[in-house]
């Protein structure tokens, strides 16, 4: 992340110091940050946690609960150090409405520890008996789990941890290094609190660990198998990365100048399984809300929510190069789309999650999406598609076509992944990939063109689609239609196709094969020129 401006900002660095001086501007936290007990460390200090656990935290502490100070910890990049140390840990979370903006200091996070740089510090930390619960956001690549949810273990970083064990490198290797040091020194261990976007986060943070225990030592892996928990989490809140945009409007509307603020929207949500073994924070009492099954939640929210989010990447920075979600929606046939998507194809795959209105759920998910206050950008949405698509919509993909679907929609998103995997968009101009595999996905979606099978034969990612001949032809139509119509036209056509099944797309070369309209359900007399 770039922290530097063009031009210099206005506004005084915050600081504890500084602090009361914002009073007015920005919602400051009146308790005693010094009187806050470390109870909590945080692996992963990102935007988003920053936006969400520590914002419960602060709440927490705001109303006089001054147990469940935090700890943040980096274990890849020196950006949090380098912004947080200096701001003795405080930053800006400014929450943008259609109504408009509020800011709030947030003063929960005590301390932050760059890993690599002094990994006996981190060590020693998590092994400090007021810590009692240890949460993370590390990205489901911080796993380093395989398509099966077992450790990778002939992945380097987690050799590397195996051979050297009290210098680790990866989060698993740290939490089963620190869970070592509590079981020696007889103290209690910790809950570890995923709150990444993982279908089951839990579950996956209790392989990583478990497998990588039982390599190093099986009476250390049933110590935390017994003594440690993992519950699951489903987490909610919408959180751009960082830019200069952001530092530009802390300093301009809330005269506060912060290296890394945090701007995100009104919209939060945090359920959490109830299954603590050393304590929990009451959050009950700042909005969080405790289940015995987080699993519906999970679902209907990474199925809905961030494949739609995967599929408006993909497609808005190939239609019209959008740059944001806000751009995005704003086109009626994107926003259209999305909804199709949500309703007609993934929705009626998701078991009912208590208490919720699935209508509702995804009016809200849409309006939040084209937040104008907003500017999420789709080069996020778009990132860590290797990871992403297996976890939020290759599944229901999956599940339709078990029932014998077409979901054209869905197909359609695939295709805008393809593409972007490609490294240039329809018009032939680069795009950014992000994605840990990038290398070894991009001569595959390069070579493939319109013919999706080069990809698809990494069953790793497609489990049983890439096996499934018609929808390997439908993709490969899919792709396509992008190429010869655009994506605008292309997405028309085939949201007609899916609301309205009688009507075939007005002109793409699919709709005139007899083998497309069989395998779409559909009857290719009915074509139209
Ligand atoms: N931004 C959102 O809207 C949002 C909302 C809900 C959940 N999440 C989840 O939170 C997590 C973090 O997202 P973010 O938006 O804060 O991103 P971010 O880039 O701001 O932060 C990611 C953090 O993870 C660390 N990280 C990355 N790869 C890692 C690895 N291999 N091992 C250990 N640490 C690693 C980074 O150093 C950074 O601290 C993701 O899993 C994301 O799905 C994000
Ligand atoms: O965080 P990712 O990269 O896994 O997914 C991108 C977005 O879908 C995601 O961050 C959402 O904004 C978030 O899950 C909303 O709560």
């Amino acid at each position: 992340m770039n922290v530097t401006v063009s031009a210099p900002l206005g506004g005084r660095p915050l600081t504890d110091r500084t602090l009361p001086t914002f009073a007015g501007r920005v919602d400051v936290p009146a308790y005693d940050r010094a009187a806050l007990t470390p109870a909590v460390v945080h692996l992963g200090v990102g935007g988003f946690h920053r936006a969400h656990q520590a914002v419960y935290l602060d709440e927490l502490a705001r109303q006089g609960d001054t147990g469940w100070g935090e700890i943040g910890v980096g274990l890849c990049s020196t950006t949090m150090r380098d912004a947080l140390i200096p701001q003795d840990c405080l930053y800006t979370v400014v929450q943008r409405s259609r109504h408009g903006d509020t800011a709030r200091a947030v003063g929960s996070m005590i301390g932050y520890r760059y890993a690599p740089a002094d990994p006996r510090a981190v060590l020693d930390c998590l092994a400090d008996p007021r810590i009692r619960v240890v949460t993370l956001t590390i990205t489901g690549d911080g796993y380093h789990l395989d398509d099966t949810g077992r450790l990778r273990t002939g992945d380097p970083a987690v050799r590397a941890d195996l051979a050297d064990p009290r210098h680790p490198g990866t989060a698993p290797g740290y939490l089963v290094e620190a869970l070592d040091l509590r079981r020696r020194a007889g103290l209690p261990a910790f809950t570890v609190l995923s709150c990444d976007n993982l279908p089951d986060n839990g579950a996956a943070t209790r392989a990583a660990v478990l497998d990588l225990a039982r390599l190093r030592d099986d009476e250390l892996a049933a110590w935390i198998e017994t003594h440690a928990s993992f519950p699951a989490s489903m987490v909610d809140r919408i959180t751009p990365q960082t830019d200069d945009q952001a530092r530009r409007l802390v300093a301009d509307r809330f005269g506060v100048l912060d290296r890394s603020p945090v701007i995100t929207e009104p919209f939060i949500q945090w359920i959490v399984e109830d299954d603590f073994c050393n304590g929990r924070p009451p959050l009950e009492r700042v909005g969080v809300q405790f289940v015995p099954d987080v699993a519906p939640y999970k679902l209907m929210k990474t199925r809905l929510l961030n494949a739609g989010h995967s599929a408006l990447g993909y497609l808005g920075q190939l239609a019209g190069g959008y740059r944001t979600s806000t751009d995005a929606m704003a086109n009626p046939v994107i926003a259209d789309y999305l909804a199709a998507l949500m309703r007609e194809e993934i929705a009626p795959l998701l078991p009912p999650a208590p208490g919720v209105d699935p209508e509702a759920y995804q009016r809200t998910i849409l309006e939040r999406f084209a937040n104008p206050r907003i500017s999420d950008q789709l080069s996020r949405l778009c990132g860590r598609g290797s990871t992403k698509m297996p976890a939020y919509l290759l599944p229901s993909l999956i599940s339709a076509r078990r029932e014998g679907k077409p979901a054209l929609l869905l197909t359609l998103a695939v295709a805008g992944w393809f593409c972007y995997l490609r490294g240039y968009d329809l018009t032939g101009a680069p795009i950014e990939v992000r994605d840990a595999r990038r290398d070894a996905l991009q001569p595959l979606a390069v070579a493939g063109g319109t013919d999706p099978r080069p990809l698809l034969a990494d069953r790793s990612l497609f489990g049983p689609l890439s096996d499934d001949d018609d929808f390997v032809t439908m993709l490969e139509y899919a792709l396509h239609d992008l190429e010869l119509y655009g994506p605008a036209a292309t997405i028309c056509d085939y949201l007609a196709a899916e609301l309205l099944p009688g009507q075939d797309r007005a002109h793409t070369t699919a709709a005139h094969d007899p083998a497309w309209a069989a395998t779409a359900g559909r009857d290719p007399d009915r074509a139209v020129a």
